[in-house]
């Protein structure tokens, strides 16, 4: 469905367990196939290609299967293509190293190195909301490491991948290297599980399907990229124009409909209020509406459940004393770009991921304090701190609990090559083509007695 008309744009076949087993099979004799890792760079590198070539179609894509605008969607190509082109490069770095066992006493005359092997069969499960750059995430450094890949794209989001593999068959990847699966994910999830030749699942989406995966995988890997209540820092001396520019970029963009969005803003006591005048400003000069046009910076959220769901959340919160800056309000698909203030840590918006265009604004005044605060989350996966106070900013790189800690921005900042995953119940997985390499790879020792 288009996520701002919410007309049908597409019809797509439901895959039957026969096409599970069909796929995985395939993944499976494919292997076998030599398929070098200069072979691996050129496919990689000539996808990303295509991908340039074709990324105004590729962004009507998303545009519409998501909602995300026009602006923004094209540069969830640019940054998907980037992901495949790096790792093309990756493909080209795969090695082990030498392990010098003959410092062992009795083995004077052994010598031994590593290698890096392919997994196998990766299936790669993946969330609506990046459709494109967050599947390049998983199925380029599959492919960089020899490994084959089944694809089960999100339900509601599912043509960007189709598209993915018709660029990857164009650019010449060996027909069962990827097999795209369409449909429910709870249903394909199984089907999934039940297949022994599967060796690894690389999964991104909810903490509840991580869990579901994890615990039904057996001995077999499971990297999990999961959920997030994002926190930013704004400390009594950061410069708070840019803060409150960044805010309002990073809590709204996607409509919230981001992992690392930010969703929780500790703002130092005495520039709480200069701030949270600057933040609405910034807030209510966004561009709100349909997605296809050029100007605009929020769109439609994924479904009108999940907006109603995030009223609800914010409608609950005003129950229980959290004040509306702006925002509470709705048009169509859309929900309106909302700051809360007097918000508590009980409450849902500030607890629990929300996964919409909401930011909660709390206060603090000691720097112990509001680590604690920002510890107080099942998450880790990213914070931002603004702060010129290196000390500080070297405090909180040590203690606060995420994946990554971003000064002087927010939560929200990433590139495509840095390692990129969360803490707690954020995951255990490590993405970025060169670290996703390491995980979809086996690392074997080979000892030779002389
Ligand atoms: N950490 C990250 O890098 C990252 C990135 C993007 C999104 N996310 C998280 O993803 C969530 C939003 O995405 P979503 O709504 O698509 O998540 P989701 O968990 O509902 O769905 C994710 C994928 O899992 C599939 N799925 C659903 N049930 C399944 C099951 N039982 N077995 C196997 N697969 C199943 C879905 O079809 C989809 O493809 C948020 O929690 C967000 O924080 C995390
Ligand atoms: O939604 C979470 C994504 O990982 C954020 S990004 O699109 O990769 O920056």
């Amino acid at each position: 469905m288009n996520k701002y008309t919410l007309e049908k744009i597409a019809s797509i076949g439901v895959a039957t367990r026969g096409n599970v087993q069909q796929a995985v099979k395939l993944s499976r004799e494919v292997l076998s196939e030599p398929f070098s890792p200069y072979e691996r760079y050129k496919v990689l590198k000539q996808t990303a290609e295509l991908m340039i070539e074709k990324q105004e179609e590729l962004a009507q894509i998303i545009c519409e299967e998501v909602g995300k605008p026009i602006t923004e969607s094209r540069g969830e190509v640019a940054r998907a293509a980037m992901t495949l082109e790096i790792s093309a490069e990756e493909a080209k770095r795969i090695s082990g190293h030498a392990v010098p066992v003959e410092a062992a006493p009795g083995s004077e005359r052994r010598k031994a190195f590593t290698i890096r092997v392919p997994v196998g069969v990766v299936a790669a499960i993946t969330p609506f909301n990046v459709p494109l750059n967050l599947v390049c995430h998983k199925v380029g450094p599959a492919l960089a490491a020899g490994n084959s890949v089944v694809l089960k794209p999100a339900e509601v989001t599912p043509l960007c991948a189709l598209k993915l593999a018709e660029l990857f068959n164009e650019a010449g990847l060996p027909s069962g290297r990827l097999n795209v699966l369409t449909g429910n994910g709870p249903e394909i999830g199984q089907w999934l599980i039940d297949e022994e030749d599967i060796s690894m699942f690389s999964f991104t989406g909810s903490p509840r399907v991580g869990r579901w995966l994890r615990e039904r995988a057996g001995t077999r890997k499971v990297a999990l990229e999961l959920g997030n209540n994002s926190a930013t820092i704004i400390h009594h001396d950061a410069d708070l124009d840019t803060a409150a520019e960044q805010v309002a970029l990073k809590s709204f963009n996607n409509a919230g409909q981001v992992c690392i969005s930010v969703q929780r803003v500790y703002v130092h006591e005495s520039v709480k209020e200069s701030f949270l005048d600057k933040l609405r400003i910034k807030t209510e000069a966004l561009k709100v509406g349909d997605p296809s046009d050029d100007k605009t910076h929020v769109g439609p959220m994924i479904h009108p459940d999940q907006l109603k769901r995030v009223e609800e959340w914010v409608n609950e919160a005003v129950s229980q004393g959290a004040e509306v800056v702006t925002g509470n309000t709705k048009q169509g698909t859309v929900f309106m770009p909302t700051v809360l203030t007097n918000v508590k840590r009980f409450m849902k918006v500030c607890k629990d991921e929300i996964f919409g265009p909401v930011v909660s604004i709390l206060s603090y005044e000691g720097e112990d304090d509001v680590i604690n605060e920002v510890n107080d989350s099942a998450y880790g996966l990213q914070a931002g701190l603004f702060t010129n106070d290196l000390s500080f900013a070297m405090k909180a790189a040590e203690k606060i609990e995420v994946g990554g800690l971003i000064i002087n921005d927010t939560s929200g900042y990433r590139v495509d090559h840095m390692p990129y995953g969360g803490v707690k119940g954020s995951g255990n997985g490590k993405e970025g083509p060169k670290y996703a390499i390491e995980e979809m790879t086996n690392e074997r020792i080979i000892v030779m007695n002389l």
